[in-house]
């Protein structure tokens, strides 16, 4: 028997399991994988992040989540399309959107009506352990997908990262410590996140970024900061360091109009010509 704390990364990658079987009750992986060959065509989400850093403007990543495991839920009125277009108008690069159900509130339906409301591109943010998530995220229209090195071995990493490139999708390979990081490294892929919040324990500091950011960017990575920017202090602290990508959710969620919190956030004339 295991003897594994189960922590609520564990908790998620148990019930992604029975998803996916369940899932492929309907749709055998062929046929996801046909749907994914045939999906509308990606818009490029690592050229967005790049655009906005070449014109030197920070390039975000707004997300779109109704509720998360360590906050409960963030927002009642919650409508993906019209948020969707909140955030394109202040500017952000990408979005971010939650199709876990379980956890986070999530649906496949909401990363479908934000993408079509917006010409953004859109990673979908979900726990990936199969393939068959990869085939249905392109299927669904996404630009890019999340995986987290706390939650796959460096050949699934290399595979999956592998797949996604032939689909047309982005990855963002997520990690939190030196250890994930030295993992990432070896997935030849242009985009590390570091994600401030321990997904076991959902502490969070940003402390984990400004200690990984010098051997990200000696790897020539595209680095974007996740989670636990609230304040402009915790802006101009990744500034300081040279860091300019940023995935945000919570800031915008509870906030009643989210674009105008990410032009606060990151455009309010605190913050002009800081990058
Ligand atoms: O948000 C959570 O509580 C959470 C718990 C367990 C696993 C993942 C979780 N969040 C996913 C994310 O990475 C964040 O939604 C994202 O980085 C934005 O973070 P924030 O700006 O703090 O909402």
């Amino acid at each position: 028997m295991s003897t594994e704390v189960p922590t609520i990364l564990r908790k998620i990658l148990q019930r992604k399991r029975e998803e996916i079987a369940s899932a492929q009750q309907t749709q055998s992986v062929q046929q996801m994988r046909e749907l994914a060959e045939q999906s509308i065509a990606s818009r490029g989400f690592v050229a967005a992040l790049q655009t906005k850093l070449d014109a030197g403007l920070p390039a975000i990543i707004a997300e779109i989540k109704k509720a998360s495991p360590s906050k409960g839920v963030l927002r009642t009125d919650f409508i993906p399309a019209e948020i969707a277009q909140s955030y394109q108008q202040a500017g952000a690069a990408c979005l971010s959107v939650l199709t876990d159900r379980d956890f986070f509130q999530g649906q496949d339906a909401y990363l479908q009506a934000a993408r079509a409301a917006c010409d953004l591109p859109v990673i979908r943010k979900d726990f990936l352990i199969d393939e068959y998530q990869i085939y249905q995220a392109r299927a669904l229209g996404a630009d890019a997908i999340l995986l987290i090195v706390a939650a796959l071995d460096l050949p699934q990493l290399q595979d999956f990262s592998l797949l996604a490139q032939e689909l047309g999708l982005d990855v963002l390979v997520e990690v939190h410590n030196a250890q994930e990081l030295d993992v990432a490294l070896q997935v030849p892929n242009p985009m590390v996140g570091i994600n401030n919040r321990n997904l076991h324990t959902f502490e969070v500091s940003l402390q984990h970024t400004l200690d990984l950011v010098a051997s990200v960017q000696a790897a020539g990575r595209l680095l974007v900061t996740e989670s636990g920017i609230l304040t402009h202090a915790d802006v101009q602290l990744m500034r300081n360091h040279s860091v300019h990508a940023f995935l945000v959710g919570e800031a915008f969620m509870r906030a009643p109009d989210p674009g105008l919190a990410l032009q606060d956030l990151f455009f309010s004339p605190a913050q002009q010509g800081a990058h």
